[in-house]
């Protein structure tokens, strides 16, 4: 749990697979939210919390079950107003003294329309202007009996207790998902709920950025602080939030490993040292790392090596730094989400992401995550606030083995220069097409395969590549983007006449999944 000095509203998590986006809907009105799984959440965390509000979120299981999640039943004692959805409506209305049960002929899965009662609750200001309302239900089991005290105020076809309320206590609960895109008004229930709360509105990023700047003085002292600066939005916003704080105590280490892009090196370098001032050691390891990964051929044993030898030189510089006892990294709010995810069951290894995750542990350093609390699109805002330029918090993400998972198969130096002038060319196009900002991720791929081209009445045996363009919210998954077949070409064109090595041109149109981002 996080010390903060906001407003608070506490989400209890059930496991609905839209949990997250209830918190995203609250954190866009300005309200400081924290998603806990339900089993954490003992009468001690409420009362530690101290949320000026609750909501239940929706979930896979049936309250009709023996043993299914429940919320200690004082909560309903504790005086704060309460909102249910779905699952936490069910779970509202069986601990209320209601009945719920699973039958045939109430399920409802997708869109539906909610219909008022003749009375008008605050909660649902600004809904029913046309005397009906378009939500997104998916549930199975219903409530039958409504708890006491509690009224209808909404009805579906098949939810008769769509929208319901006891106004006395402040206890709201509706059947469907008020936090999905296809219930169109649903952000203006999560605005009335928060104001009928008493919520300020405090959660800005100008807030948090002097809340966290004071954390971070208070917690590091007079002590030193190291961070992993890859040049990426994350650790980039991460290392200008805590130089605010604490100055010259922080040391950056931008691990060039020689598998970064065209004129990234200076870029960074360049950026922080000159722009910010703040001090970056640029560690030259292209020796070290290229050495390493001569000969290697197979995708885990690229990266495994590369992951090793990160947390190596991090060690060599930190050892170097007198005092240092802190550990800086740009830990987003969704990687902690999923650390402690309710359905975290064992899942299978793709690839191994890690660049310097093991590092903490074996260099006996405490850990600073500034940006804990926050989604991406919030980290950027806050890089806007801290002044960091737009080019650098628009940037695609940048894997931290780099152009290796790029080069499918061995690497060499010949292959790495080839890529690096495909890769700015492909770029250049997308900047000069205005594409970059509507893209997630761009760039080449170098094919571990040579192709016969004829080339000014010459034979040619080159490289071919490809091109990867992908949109996508998370990562998580995503499509490939759409280009025209006029700006294909013409890149195709470029790329070919202007880099020696390829001759052939492909673009890559799998999605993820069932494809991945990257090659490798
Ligand atoms: N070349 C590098 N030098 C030093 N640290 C690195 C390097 N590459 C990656 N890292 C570390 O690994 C962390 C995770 O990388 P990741 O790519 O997920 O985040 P990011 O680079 O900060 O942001 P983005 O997701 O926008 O690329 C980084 O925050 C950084 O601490
Ligand atoms: O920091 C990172 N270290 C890694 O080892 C790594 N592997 C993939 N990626 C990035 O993660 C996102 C999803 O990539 P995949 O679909 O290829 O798994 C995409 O944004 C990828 O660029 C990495 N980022
Ligand atoms: N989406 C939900 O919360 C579903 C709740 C419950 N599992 C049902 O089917 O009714
Ligand atoms: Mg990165």
């Amino acid at each position: 749990m996080t010390e903060t000095a906001h407003d608070r509203l506490l989400i209890i998590d059930f496991g609905s697979q839209v949990t997250q986006l209830i918190a995203r809907r609250l954190r866009e009105l300005n309200v400081y939210c924290e998603i806990h799984p339900y089993q954490n959440v003992t009468m001690d965390f409420v009362r530690q919390f101290a949320p000026k509000a609750v909501i239940f979120s929706g979930g896979p299981d049936s309250v009709t079950r023996e043993g299914s999640p429940r919320v200690p039943q004082e909560i309903f004692d504790y005086g704060v107003p309460i909102l249910g959805i779905c699952y936490g409506q069910q779970v509202m209305m069986h601990q209320l003294g209601g009945t719920v049960l699973s039958g045939h002929g109430t399920a409802e899965f997708g869109r539906a329309y909610v219909t008022p009662s003749d009375e008008r609750i605050d909660l649902l200001g600004g809904w029913f202007l046309e005397n009906k309302e378009q939500v997104w239900m998916s549930h199975g089991d219903h409530v039958s009996v409504i708890a006491p005290g509690f009224k209808v105020y909404g009805t579906s076809p098949n939810a008769p207790f769509a929208i319901t309320a006891d106004l006395d206590r402040h206890f709201y609960a509706v059947q469907f998902h008020p936090e999905v895109h296809h219930t169109p008004n649903g952000k203006t229930l999560y605005e009335n709920f928060v104001r009928i709360a008493g919520f300020a509105g405090d959660w800005t990023m100008g807030a948090y950025r002097e809340q966290m700047v004071e954390k971070i003085r208070t917690d590091v002292g007079d002590k030193k602080v190291i961070c992993a600066l890859s040049g990426g939005v994350d650790s980039s916003v991460a290392a200008a939030l805590i130089h605010e704080a604490i100055g010259d105590q922080l040391t950056c280490v931008f691990v060039d490993h020689g598998l970064l892009r065209k004129n990234e090196a200076q870029e960074v370098v360049g950026m922080f040292r000159d722009n910010m001032n703040l001090q970056v050691i640029h560690a030259d390891e292209t020796e070290l790392f290229l050495g390493e990964l001569e000969g290697q051929s197979d995708p885990e044993t690229k990266r495994k090596i590369i992951g090793k030898l990160f947390i190596d030189v991090f060690q060599k510089y930190a050892d170097g730094i007198e005092g240092a006892e802190f550990l800086a990294q740009g830990t987003l709010y969704p990687d902690v989400i999923e650390s402690v995810s309710f359905s975290g069951g064992p899942s299978v290894t793709i690839k191994s992401h890690h660049n310097v995750g093991g590092l903490p542990e074996k260099m006996g350093l405490k850990l600073i995550e500034p940006l804990r609390e926050l989604f991406k699109d919030e980290v950027r805002a806050l890089g806007r606030e801290l002044g960091l330029p737009d080019s650098f918090i628009g940037r695609h993400p940048f894997p931290g083995p780099g152009l290796a998972i790029r080069c499918p198969g061995e690497i060499t130096r010949n292959k790495l220069n080839i890529l690096r002038e495909a890769d700015a060319i492909y770029l250049d196009q997308i900047r000069k097409h205005g594409l970059y900002d509507d893209i997630w991720q761009a760039f080449v791929a170098i094919l571990p395969v040579r192709t016969v081209g004829v080339m000014g009445d010459g034979r040619t045996y080159d490289y071919a590549c490809a091109l990867r363009a992908v949109t996508s919210v998370d990562g998580m998954t995503a499509d490939y983007y759409p280009f025209s077949h006029e700006f294909l070409g013409e890149t195709a064109t470029r790329i070919i006449n202007e880099v020696k090595g390829i001759n052939r041109c492909t673009y890559d149109i799998t999605s993820k999944p069932p494809g991945t981002i990257e090659w490798e």
